[in-house]
């Protein structure tokens, strides 16, 4: 069987679980967060066209990351930053592996540091996937990314090791180093099928040099995934 089909597939569910996340959750004069990624890029043009149809007003996009920035703007999609606006409605983005408690991995763009802080000011974080997005238990289908400052990096190359992950420095498309939008370094970390998500998040985020870290715990309320059956919504 040809791969193409299951892309154009899976890309079809992405942008069916963008578009009902934004009907079904963005309403008139509300701040949403603009989430990062060929999911949450969906959602912005979803966004876009409703805005200029008239069918929404009065919105403003806190975007996750430049690239969402400037394609929100290339839109015509009001933004804001979140120092504008502390607090948000709701936040759409995609993410790269959801667990049945809706806890997440993130971080596939390399956004995962704002992505989080935009999630942790918003009253609503809707999740939009596609199916083959779920897993039984994090870490089955995707590394932790882990972003870290430059400076002293190997040393926490050698922490993330002896935590049990197999590190992969992250390269760009040129086979440079990739950089997020912070200047920080990214290493996806290979743990295996996490069991305990919550005692690793607190071990990454007391490390010094580790400015972030793609476990999303407790921060998604809603998830909408598409599959071949369709558009399904949960709610934590
Ligand atoms: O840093 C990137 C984000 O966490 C994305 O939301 C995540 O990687 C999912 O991306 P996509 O929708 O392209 O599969």
């Amino acid at each position: 069987m040809s791969q193409q089909p299951d892309r154009e597939a899976t890309a079809r569910h992405k942008q069916a679980a963008a578009e009902w996340a934004v009907e079904g959750f963005v309403q008139p004069g509300m701040v949403v967060g603009l989430g990062t990624g060929s999911t949450a890029a969906f959602a912005v043009q979803r966004l876009a066209t409703l805005l200029a149809q008239g069918r929404l007003r009065d919105v403003v996009g806190v975007p996750t990351s430049r690239a969402t920035e400037a394609l929100a703007r290339s839109l015509g999609v009001p933004v804001s930053t979140l120092e504008a606006h502390p607090v948000l409605d709701v936040t759409i983005d995609g993410a790269d592996e959801v667990a049945p408690d809706l806890s997440l991995i993130k971080g596939g763009g390399g956004a995962l540091l704002r992505e989080k802080i935009v999630a942790q000011a918003s009253e609503r974080v809707v999740i939009v996937v596609d199916a083959g997005k779920l897993s039984p238990v994090l870490g089955t289908r995707w590394p932790v990314p882990v972003e870290v400052l430059s400076f002293g990096w190997r040393s926490q190359a050698r922490f993330l090791e002896a935590l049990g992950a197999r590190v992969t420095v992250r390269a760009d498309a040129q086979g440079e180093p990739f950089r997020t939008d912070q200047g920080n370094l990214v290493f996806d970390c290979a743990f295996g099928p996490i069991g305990a998500p919550a005692p690793l998040a607190v071990r990454l985020g007391a490390r010094a040099g580790i400015v972030g870290h793609g476990l999303f715990l407790d921060l998604a309320t809603d998830l909408v995934v598409a599959g071949p059956q369709g558009v399904e919504h949960r709610a934590r």
